[in-house]
C-alpha cells in the first residue's frame, strides 16, 4: 500500500507541512509527495492513502483571483504557479474504491478566522466516493507569508504517522 501526498503552497509553509507529514507516513508506508501541478489526473489501485492539502484562501481552498492575489504580496516565485487543489480534486478521477483520504491546510493563527481549505477539501473527497479516514486538519502560520507557528512541522510528522498507523505495514 502506497501513500501519496498532493499540495499547494504559495509561500512554502504548506510545502513544508507536506513534507513533515510525508515523512510520518514513511515511517509505514511507501510514501510519495507531490506538487499539485505534478500530480496524477488519476490516482491508481497502488494508492491505498491519498493526504490532500493546500492554503486556507478567503475562508477555503484557493481560487485563480486568491492566488493573483497572493503573487501580488509576495516578492518570491509562488512554489504553486498554476492550478490549485481545487481544480485538481474538480478533474480527479480515482481507480480505487477502498482508497482512504485525509485532508489537511495552512491558516493564519491569529486572528484565528473561520473557515478552512481541508473542511473543503474533505468535502470533495466524499464526493468523489473516497472514504476520509481522519477530521480535517489545519497547521498555523504567524502571518500570510509564514513563518510556521512553533512545533508545527513536528505536528505534522506525527499526524501522517498516526494516520500510516491505521493501515497495514507495506511489504517488499
Ligand atoms: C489571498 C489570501 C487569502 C487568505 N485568506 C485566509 C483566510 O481566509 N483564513 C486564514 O486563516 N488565512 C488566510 N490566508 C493566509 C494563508 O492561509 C497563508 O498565506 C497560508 O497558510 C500560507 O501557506 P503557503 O505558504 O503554503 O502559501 C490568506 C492568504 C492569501 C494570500
Amino acid at each position: 500500500m502506497d501513500a501519496l501526498v498532493v499540495y499547494e503552497s504559495m509561500f512554502g509553509n504548506t510545502k513544508q507541512i507536506a513534507e513533515a507529514i510525508a515523512e510520518g507516513l514513511a515511517t509505514r508506508l511507501r510514501t510519495e509527495v507531490v506538487e499539485v501541478g505534478s500530480a496524477p489526473a488519476k490516482v491508481g489501485p497502488e494508492v491505498g492513502l491519498l493526504v490532500v492539502g493546500g492554503p486556507t484562501h478567503a475562508f477555503s481552498m484557493s481560487r485563480a483571483s486568491t492566488r493573483r492575489s497572493a503573487a501580488q504580496q509576495s516578492t518570491q516565485p509562488l512554489v504553486s504557479r498554476g492550478d490549485g487543489v481545487r481544480e485538481w480534486l474538480a478533474a480527479l478521477a480515482t481507480a480505487s474504491a477502498a482508497l482512504a483520504s485525509a485532508a489537511f491546510d495552512t491558516r493564519v493563527a491569529k486572528p484565528r478566522l473561520p473557515g478552512s481549505a481541508a473542511r473543503g477539501i474533505s468535502r470533495r473527497l466524499r464526493r468523489l466516493g473516497v472514504k476520509v479516514m481522519a477530521p480535517a486538519q489545519s497547521f498555523y502560520v504567524t502571518g500570510t507569508e509564514g513563518p510556521l507557528v512553533a512545533g508545527e512541522l513536528e505536528r505534522a510528522r506525527r499526524w501522517g504517522e498516526s494516520l500510516a498507523a491505521s493501515f497495514p505495514v507495506t511489504t517488499g
